[in-house]
């Protein structure tokens, strides 16, 4: 996935400008930034949602022109799920509307439900099962397309701290044995060092660009206390540190001391 001098605006607001990054493929990269930057509409322009005004995202070459099984959305909110579908049929879905056959249905449902840990729900509903579950049903239904790039929108930010934590030890696991390429929005700074190969800071909007990129060199499983996590944990908090205080400015806050906000303490 390429990003090359990406714009995009909204009617005369400037939201993202001149964004470029190469994402390898099967790499891992989290988009981190402060709120409002601007990281779910580069999100959904590579997911073909959103056109961009200027410059151009391409997977594998070929240009991003819509919405493609190709390109995988998971969203923050599990209420993207079929309610009135079971679980399987949820995951089937996809390959249903792809012409799949119904073994073949069978057989990519059984899959993926497996890899995040849900066959034995498969056959309930979506309201019977806790948030946490609700989105791994999500992430197998992504998956069950085989798409070469999975975009993920603070996946597991509506989640307690417990669930989340196990979802985000789980989502290393599967990104590994799915083999895709992962772009993951979060403003969680610890999310982004346990999971990423690379992490892209965004400045604060509007025109948001890409400020820094950091390579995220820490063998996994990652241990939060390495030194060397330690390290990047504050160089991160640093600068997205000083991107929200300058949007702060912008709205005109006269800041004395430390203004980062919870989120990105
Ligand atoms: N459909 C839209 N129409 C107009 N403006 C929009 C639209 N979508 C987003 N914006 C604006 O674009 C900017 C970036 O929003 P975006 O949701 O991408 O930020 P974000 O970094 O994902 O924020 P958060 O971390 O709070 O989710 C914001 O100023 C937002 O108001």
């Amino acid at each position: 996935m390429s990003a090359t001098g990406v714009g995009i605006r909204f009617g005369s607001f400037e939201a993202v400008r001149d964004i470029s990054l190469d994402i390898a493929a099967g790499e891992f990269l989290c988009l981190l930034g402060p709120s409002g930057c601007g990281k779910s509409t580069l999100l959904s322009a590579m997911a073909g949602f959103v056109p961009v005004a200027a410059g151009g995202l391409t997977v594998d070459g070929a240009p991003i022109s819509g919405p493609d099984p190709d390109l995988g959305m998971v969203f923050q909110s599990s209420e993207a799920l079929f309610d009135w579908m079971t679980v399987r049929q949820n995951v089937a879905f996809g390959p249903r509307m792809r012409g799949r056959s119904r073994a073949e249905r069978a057989e990519l449902a059984d899959t993926y439900l497996g890899l995040v840990g849900l066959r034995h729900c498969a056959d309930r509903f979506p309201g019977q099962l806790s948030g946490g579950m609700r989105q791994r049903v999500q992430i197998a239904r992504v998956l069950a397309n085989e798409p070469r790039v999975v975009l993920m929108d603070e996946p597991f930010g509506a989640l307690d701290a417990q669930t989340r934590q196990v979802m985000q030890d789980e989502m290393g696991r599967i990104w590994r044995a799915s083999g895709c390429t992962v772009v993951f929005v979060t403003h969680d700074i610890d999310e982004a060092i346990l999971l990423a190969d690379r992490i892209a800071v965004m400045t604060a909007g509007p025109a948001a660009s890409v400020k820094d990129v950091y390579p995220v060199e820490l063998p996994r499983p990652r241990d939060e206390t390495d030194p060397a996590a330690v390290e990047l944990r504050r160089a991160l908090r640093e600068d997205i540190g000083e991107e929200v205080r300058k949007a702060l400015r912008d709205q005109g806050l006269d800041l004395d001391g430390d203004a980062m906000t919870e989120e990105t303490r």
